[in-house]
């Protein structure tokens, strides 16, 4: 494929900011790649390495670490932004306050805003002053930075109000190893990548307790259930629950062991605590603060999601573990296409 070579930069540099930006250089793109902590940023570029987060790999020679962000917008049109939720106003703030230029700003982050419960493509609208907002796009699908950056095949999917946007990062992207899809379906990507989350977190759990695969392969279907039914009420196409940003995602999440949160939920279940599970993981764990969301989400659309109510209570209401299992278990009789119908109106 004929591809123009562009100059972008990648927004964090954590474990997936580090895996997209080799993408992106392998695609012989220019990628600038900030960090805010400039003794990682001195590492990446003088021994192209980021040991904290993808410590065996050896980054393409195309990347170049900046602890600026002034420099790093330099020259861009497009950012990446690889943070985490609860940094995504205060990092679009920082470029809002640099930017003079309109910028497409792809977020690759997955979660929702509690309290607000805004999608990160809302919260970014809300942020940043609309004059130097090209366009936002989602990339969202089953994809571990472990193997992405070992250039094992990946496929994920490309979203945006702006669909002519989307191909434009679908084209950035798209190679070999990593395959692009596209979907006009905003708010179904953005609720999938989010929410399989919480569900991934269950998973652990029934995984640390002893539980064996019925159990997981119940939470992962059972949890597609509850995705969908808050997600069609919030306007999102069924469709997009059968894709890769749904079941794909939930896969992916709830049986890998390079899932920091299946790990998180995997500790929880062997009996730590919240709190020394969160300290002993160092890097981002979106389901736990996505689980306040959905509790408030669930509440707001009037929708029975069971299995994040249960997580609610083991991770803030120290529900034991097992207990919580149990009382899923022990629930009234139903149909188990009740509330999808409904939904669904047939
Ligand atoms: N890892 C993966 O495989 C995938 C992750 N995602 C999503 O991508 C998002 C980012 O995750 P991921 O890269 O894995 O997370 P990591 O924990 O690996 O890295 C997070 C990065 O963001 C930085 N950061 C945190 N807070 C701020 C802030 N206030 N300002 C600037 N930088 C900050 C961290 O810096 P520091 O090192 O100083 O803490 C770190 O570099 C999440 O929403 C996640 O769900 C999506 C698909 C795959
Ligand atoms: O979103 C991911 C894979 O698609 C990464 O999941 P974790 O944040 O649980 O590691």
């Amino acid at each position: 494929m004929e591809r123009k070579r562009e100059s972008i930069a990648v927004i964090g540099a954590g474990s997936w900011g580090t895996a997209l930006a080799m993408v992106l250089a392998d695609n012989n793109h220019e990628v600038k790649l900030w960090g805010h902590n400039p003794e990682q940023i001195k590492e990446i570029n003088e021994h192209h390495i980021n040991k904290k987060y993808l410590p065996d790999i050896l980054l393409p020679e195309g990347i170049t670490g900046f602890a600026s962000m002034e420099e790093a917008l330099f020259g861009v049109n497009t950012i990446i932004l690889a943070v985490p939720t609860k940094a995504i106003r205060e990092v679009i703030g920082k470029i809002s306050a640099i930017r003079k230029e309109p910028l497409t700003v792809v977020h690759v982050s997955k979660g929702i805003e509690p309290d607000t419960l805004l999608r990160i493509s809302e919260m970014i609208e809300e942020e940043m002053p609309a004059n130097l907002l090209a366009s936002v796009v989602v990339l969202s699908g089953p994809s571990h930075a472990e193997e992405v950056s070992l250039r094992h095949p990946t496929t994920v999917t490309v979203s945006s109000k702006n669909m002519a946007a989307a191909d434009q990062v679908q084209d950035l992207f798209i190679n070999n190893n990593f395959r692009v899809y596209t979907n006009p379906d905003i708010v179904g990507v953005e609720i999938g990548g989010a929410l399989k989350n919480i569900i991934a977190l269950a998973a652990g759990i029934t995984d640390g307790l002893g539980y064996g695969d019925n159990a997981k392969a119940a939470l992962i279907t059972r949890g597609l259930a509850e995705i969908a039914r808050l997600g069609m009420k919030m306007g999102a196409s069924p469709l997009t629950f059968s894709g890769l940003t749904g079941i794909g995602d939930l896969i992916v999440t709830c049986t890998s062991v390079h899932s920091r949160n299946w790990r998180a939920g995997h500790l929880l279940g062997k009996g730590q605590n919240l709190q020394e599970v969160l300290d002993n993981m160092g890097m981002v764990v979106e389901g736990v603060r996505t689980t306040k969301a959905a509790k408030q989400l669930a509440v707001k659309y009037e929708v029975n999601m069971p299995i994040a109510d249960a997580l609610y209570d083991v991770l803030f209401n120290n529900v034991n573990a097992k207990d919580a299992v149990d009382s899923l278990m022990a629930r009234g009789k139903k149909d188990e296409m009740d509330d999808l119908t409904n939904v669904l109106d047939i």
